[in-house]
């Protein structure tokens, strides 16, 4: 069963699971209901992913009751960041999702708007930015009121073990970029080197964020952002926020030290 760890601040919430698979049972009926809620309130789902393990975290949503369930052709799916490569490449993370999750499910394709992979790191950050503006502009991606940059309705996250969450790293002078909404990255310290990733101010606008994290070797980074440790170097994860609710969805093990 699921308990409620303390670290819940402001529009934060934290869940803390017996087991992985708990987490991932919980995850699917989080971002269901909140398909249902956003679906009939805008008639669009903007939805953002990412890569590494949180592609196999949202497997219960190909399976019933979600998969029928959905309102899958209303769905909208991004990517918080990408690694420039091509998209049948191993690395990238359109095909991790594109072979877990999107091609279980009736998503539109034109709704799924995976990086242009025959441009540059640069090119491709651009082609993304324009892409999200001309979204924006038809009402697909909602504007924030409060901070100007794109709204959307749910980002689907994952943190690595050094703190970092899409391709915005500990200590890289792109965690405080404030004018793209979109950009690129040539020296990421996880390979591939070359990736886009939204910033922060794109990332902290969202309506609904979800931080998914399982496994031990994140508990130290998971402690910084959640417990009471001062440090004055804060890592990407400790900047993370929503204009709507933060939601932490951490097994057993990533909590250990809380
Ligand atoms: O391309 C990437 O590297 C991912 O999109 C990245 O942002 C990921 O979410 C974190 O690195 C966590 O990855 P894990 O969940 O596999 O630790």
């Amino acid at each position: 069963m699921a308990e409620t760890a303390n670290p819940e601040k402001g529009n934060r919430k934290v869940e803390v699971f017996d087991t992985e698979e708990d987490l991932a049972v919980s995850l699917a009926k989080y971002t269901a209901d909140l398909s249902d809620k956003i679906c009939q309130e805008r008639g669009a789902f903007t939805v953002v992913l990412s890569g590494g393990s949180l592609i196999n975290s949202l497997r219960k949503l190909v399976e019933p009751p979600y998969v029928d369930s959905i309102e899958w052709g209303k769905w909208h799916v991004f990517w918080v960041d990408e690694r420039v490569v091509p998209k049948d490449h191993e690395d990238s993370n359109y095909k991790l999702a594109y072979d877990g999750f999107l091609s279980k499910v009736p998503i539109v394709p034109g709704n799924v708007y995976a990086i242009n992979d025959a441009l540059s790191a640069e090119g491709a950050a651009d082609d993304y930015e324009t892409c999200l503006k001309h979204l924006v502009k038809n009402g697909i991606i909602a504007l924030s009121s409060v901070s100007g940059y794109p709204k959307f309705d749910l980002m689907l996250l994952g943190m690595g073990p050094d703190g970092h969450l899409a391709s915005l790293f500990p200590g890289h002078p792109l965690v405080n970029e404030k004018e793209k909404w979109v950009t690129f990255i040539k020296d990421s310290p996880k390979p591939p080197p070359e990736r886009i990733t939204f910033t922060f101010p794109v990332i902290n606008s969202s309506a609904y964020n979800a931080m998914v994290i399982a496994g031990a070797a994140e508990a130290t980074a998971v402690h910084l952002a959640l417990g009471d440790a001062k440090n004055s170097d804060k890592l990407p994860v400790e900047l993370l926020s929503a204009e709507g609710e933060l939601k932490f969805f951490l097994d057993k093990a990533a909590a250990s030290k809380l």
